[in-house]
């Protein structure tokens, strides 16, 4: 089957198709930057954008393992889950989990629990066979305190049933530094690397995306090979052969023009969690006090999700005439892998949806939605896919990571640390006694308390 690239529309992001839109030449002022920004990206590649031969490599080694196991589970949270949770319900179908091993032709379910609810970990925990189930313990530094309860939990529940953990528990970290590094090195557990150099969330497409994405049959060479394609593509210095370049210097030119919000509304349930890994990306890379010079600049936009159509009837009114503060990102999903037909109920009024597929009235909407939008001068984009397939995913992920990267660029920020997480941390360390942490939450001097 011909590989379909994904195509973008940024029309709706310029003049005349809405007012005060961009025109050509405002990228113009600051399409030098741009380049440098590129050139930048093509001398010193990026680790993500490198995508080492070596990240399938070794977990291909352990396909002859996994296939002993029913479910896989995966112990991870922001880039160490988020990457995983994408890959899930992009690319398997919405009911996966609950197939029968032979209707999922022998692949396993995934289940990622990537937060400290205990009811969330109590209803995985409910709907797994110990014996049948491998743990994959994501955390590249190996020591985030989420992490480290959930992994503490599962050794714990596989003892108390008489199983070796060694042999249920895959741990993927650094391959030298951290907490989980020492437990594989001191018991011998099986391990995957996250690489050094690449971010937890530009990290979906090295071992810590790919193994649980190989467990439940997703073509990861495929993955690759779309990420590549992408990644080659982003090296591009023409503006308009390279899609990264354009949403990060679009975006940039409207976050100044005060557009602080950046929606992606995407067209398909199975997206869900391709916005929510979106999200971490714009967030925590771009969301910076400071510059490069050391400058307070308070920079970033803020990412929300949507799910078209049913946050039409949610947030729309507010995008079509509140503050024209956003700009919008469409995923247009143009083949489904089901199809319903809607039945002719014999009433006049509903006729016109009669005979009609539910993936027209969807498409439909992302159509009316979209003009809609225009129509209100407010700015949009549109990332179409012609199905959803492992080599289309690989390459949103690229994009999006470059695109990243482009914008930090353009900002002066590093967009690559996130110290502005460090705080909340360590306060959480402190309440839970952690030694080496103290901090005291002092008493409000105001208090405003309704009980
Ligand atoms: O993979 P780790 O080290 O457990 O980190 C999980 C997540 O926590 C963060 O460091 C933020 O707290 C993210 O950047 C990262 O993706």
């Amino acid at each position: 089957m011909k590989k379909m690239a994904l195509k973008f529309d940024f029309s709706n992001l310029f003049e005349p198709n809405i007012s005060g839109g961009l025109r050509e030449e405002d990228l113009e002022s600051t399409k030098e930057k741009v380049i440098e920004a590129i050139k930048n990206f093509t001398e010193n590649t990026p680790d993500f954008a490198r995508l080492d031969r070596k990240w399938i490599d070794s977990v291909k080694e352990l396909e002859e393992w996994v296939v002993n196991f029913d479910t896989v589970v995966v112990l991870g949270i922001g880039g160490s889950g988020l990457g995983n949770l994408a890959l899930h319900y992009s690319l398997r179908p919405l009911n996966w989990n609950e197939m029968s091993r032979e209707e999922r032709n022998g692949y396993a379910r995934v289940f990622v629990v990537d937060n400290v609810d205990p009811d969330l970990m109590a209803s995985v925990l409910d709907r797994i066979d110990l014996k049948t189930t491998l743990f994959n313990v994501i955390s590249k530094s190996g020591s985030t305190a989420e992490v480290m309860a959930n992994y503490s939990i599962a050794r714990g529940i596989l003892e108390a049933n008489g199983l070796d953990p060694k042999e249920h528990i895959l741990i993927t970290t650094d391959p030298e530094k951290g907490f989980l590094r020492k437990v594989v090195k001191e018991e011998g557990f099986r391990s995957l690397e996250v690489p050094p150099g690449v971010g937890g969330r530009f990290s979906v497409l090295t071992p810590v995306g790919l193994f649980s994405a190989m467990a439940e049959g997703i073509d990861i060479e495929e993955l690759h090979d779309g990420a590549r394609d992408a990644f080659e593509r982003c090296k591009k210095e023409d503006l308009f052969e390279n899609p990264a370049a354009m949403i990060a210097l679009t975006h940039y030119l409207y976050l100044k023009r005060g557009k602080s919000i950046s929606v992606m509304m995407a067209y398909s349930n199975r997206m869900t969690y391709l916005v929510d890994w979106y999200r971490q990306l714009w967030a925590e890379s771009l969301g910076k006090r400071y510059n490069l010079k050391g400058e307070e600049v308070f920079t970033g936009q803020t990412p929300v999700k949507a799910i078209g159509a049913t946050d039409q009837h949610s947030q729309i009114q507010l995008y079509n005439e509140g503050p024209n503060d956003k700009v919008i990102t469409f995923l247009r999903l143009e083949n489904f892998d089901r199809e319903i037909i809607i039945p002719d109920t014999g009433r006049e009024e509903l006729k016109y949806l009669a005979r009609k597929r539910l993936s027209e009235l969807l498409l439909a909407e992302q159509t009316g939605t979209e003009e809609a939008l225009r129509k209100n001068d407010r700015p949009n984009m549109k990332v179409i896919f012609d199905r959803l397939t492992s080599y289309n995913v690989g390459q949103f992920f690229a994009y999006y990571e470059a695109a990243t990267a482009f914008m930090g660029y353009l900002l002066e920020i590093n967009p690559f640390d996130q110290p502005g997480v460090e705080l909340g941390k360590k306060i959480t360390f402190a309440l839970m006694g952690r030694e080496g942490y103290e901090y005291e939450i002092k008493d409000r001097t105001k208090k405003v308390i309704i009980e």
